[in-house]
């Protein structure tokens, strides 16, 4: 028999007092984590869990209650299902209520947004001490106790309840994972999955539906900051190297995934970082390897039985091997998370077709298309079901968390990238020499030094060569990089077969923007393939 659940904003009032451990402290929760055996401590210091069946996001089981307030804004789809009110009110009570049996609920209270005028409060409650943990390094941590009660807005809550399943022949989901979004009732449900990123993405999801309210634009993007105070912003889709690439020694970290830009310039709307760690090396990435240590949660990483070392070349759990960490755990960081507005923006895209080439200077109208189609891979593991790169057009490089319709997004960076004069480059981190199968990944060591190129405005006035097919221009020569590598025809063994696959591509860009039939007609002229 299920209890009556009564109405309340804070959803920690239905609970036991001595039930509930708010905002413990990182070594408390790793006490917890540790007692309760829901993870191991390892020789770094850092914790390890695992997810069990759940290693990646589950985008099918992720739904937004159809609610009038909210009906019209939201861009219906395959992203954004709806769901009724009556499954959100069932499937409420169904978590609360098994939240109400246990013996322990840990509860973290933080904030999204480092910008103090438009932070939103935000609650997660969770089954689990390890989650707790992951949204304590993740989120945006209070500096001290009282601040959150003075929040001028009601806070947003997470309710995580992995062991609570839906039954899809009564609760209107598609399968037992379920997360749902009520933006009336301000509350986040998630059962059914383990994977710590639904949280954050979760709120990411929200943060792209509130912010535009406040004329700040959401971008599912990484930023740092060089030494002269010059900003910059790396979009991409998982996998692309955001986060990697942001990881830089010579500039210190805003955030690695998920920005706000608003009128005083960029904050990150996170507090933490979550890092892929499938084949993780000092050498390649110094930055992020150091940053696990004691604090941080290391998620389906195989150790050493005996040494309790990580061993990163192990893909056994899965390929979506992940590390969790606060952004103070990084070196050479902004605190907070605050920066002037972006010089250069970076557009990542893990090109499995091969054919991009690996660095491009971007005029307006190309920036604005390929902000729109926003081609590149899905790389293994981050989604449930995907084994291996898949060529997608996500819109915007973050399709699966926008609630609204694309075009908001992309107008508001125009005017921003107008206003601001931003150089703009799209950097291929994918395949080179043939398409995914046959060629290899571009590697770390050339990107990075093409970035480094960009960044230092070495590229802004550089000779280029034109990619007939993409209009794209390329420089010819970026020191560290041999220039053939920046010639995709001339990396690819046959200059035929290039040809072919890029043809494809090309047709494919186009098939895909004819849903931007409302934009700017410039925009698909200039913007795009010439032929
Ligand atoms: N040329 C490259 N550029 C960026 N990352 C690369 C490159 N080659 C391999 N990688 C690897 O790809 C992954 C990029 O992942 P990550 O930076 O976490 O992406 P995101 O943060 O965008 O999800 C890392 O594991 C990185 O080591
Ligand atoms: C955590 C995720 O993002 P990223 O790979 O960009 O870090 C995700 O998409 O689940
Ligand atoms: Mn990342």
């Amino acid at each position: 028999m299920m209890n009556i659940i009564r109405k309340t904003t804070d959803v920690t009032e239905l609970l036991n007092r001595d039930q509930v451990h708010r905002n413990l402290s990182v070594p408390n929760l790793v006490e917890k984590i540790l007692e309760r055996g829901e993870g191991t401590l390892t020789s770094s210091g850092a914790v390890k869990a695992e997810t069990g069946t759940y290693t990646g996001r589950s985008p099918k089981d992720k739904y937004t209650v159809d609610e009038p307030s909210t009906r019209d804004q939201i861009d219906w789809g395959s992203v954004n299902q709806p769901i009724s009110s009556d499954s959100f009110d069932r499937l409420y009570a169904k978590v609360v209520n098994h939240l109400q049996d246990l013996d322990e609920v840990f509860v973290f209270e933080g904030f999204a947004g480092a910008d103090e005028a438009s932070r939103l409060p935000i609650r997660v409650v969770n089954e689990r001490a390890w989650h707790n943990l992951f949204a304590h390094q993740l989120f945006i941590r209070q500096a001290t106790g009282d601040q959150w009660e003075n929040g001028q807005e009601k806070p947003f809550t997470i309710l995580s309840a992995p062991s609570v399943k839906a039954d899809p022949s009564t609760d209107g989901t598609r399968s037992e994972t379920f997360i749902i979004v009520s933006f009336e009732k301000r509350t986040i449900l998630i059962g059914g999955t383990e994977y710590a990123g639904e949280m954050k993405k979760s709120i990411f999801s929200i943060m792209n539906y509130l912010l535009p309210q406040k004329d700040i634009l959401p971008m599912h993007c990484s930023a740092n900051v060089g030494p002269e105070g010059d900003v910059a912003l790396f979009f991409g889709l998982s996998g692309t190297g955001k986060t990697t690439l942001s990881a830089d020694a010579d500039r210190r970290l805003i955030g690695d995934d998920e920005h706000g830009w608003s009128d005083n310039g960029v904050f990150n709307i996170e507090g933490g970082c979550y890092a892929k760690c499938i084949q993780l090396s000092r050498e390649k990435e110094p930055q992020i390897f150091d940053a696990i240590r004691f604090g941080s949660v290391l998620e389906n990483v195989v150790l050493d039985a005996e040494t309790k070392e990580a061993d990163y070349n192990d893909s056994s759990l899965t390929e979506n091997t992940r590390a969790a960490y606060p952004l103070q755990a990084i070196s050479n960081i902004v605190d907070p998370s605050k920066a002037g507005h972006p010089n250069t923006i970076i557009f990542l895209t893990a090109d499995a077709f091969g054919v991009l080439p690996p660095i491009s200077k971007l005029t307006k109208e190309q920036a604005m298309y390929h902000f729109l189609s926003g081609y590149t891979s899905k790389l293994a593991g981050t989604e449930r079901g995907v084994t291996e790169p898949e060529a997608t057009f996500s819109t915007c490089f973050g399709s699966p968390f926008l609630p609204l319709r694309p075009t908001v997004y992309a107008e508001m960076l125009g005017k921003k990238m107008e206003e601001h004069e931003v150089e703009v480059f799209l950097v291929n981190t994918g395949w080179t020499g043939g398409a995914y199968g046959t060629g290899s990944r571009m590697k770390l060591s050339y990107t990075r030094a093409m970035v480094r190129a960009a960044l230092h405005g070495e590229l802004t006035n550089a000779e280029t060569n034109k990619n007939g097919l993409f209009g794209l221009e390329t420089p010819t020569h970026v020191p560290g990089v041999p220039d053939d590598v920046l010639i995709p025809r001339f990396a690819w063994p046959s200059e035929t077969a290039y040809e072919e696959k890029a043809r494809e591509l090309a047709n494919q860009f186009k098939e895909n923007f004819k849903k931007f039939s409302k934009v700017d007609e410039s925009i698909a002229k200039l913007g795009g393939p010439t032929a």
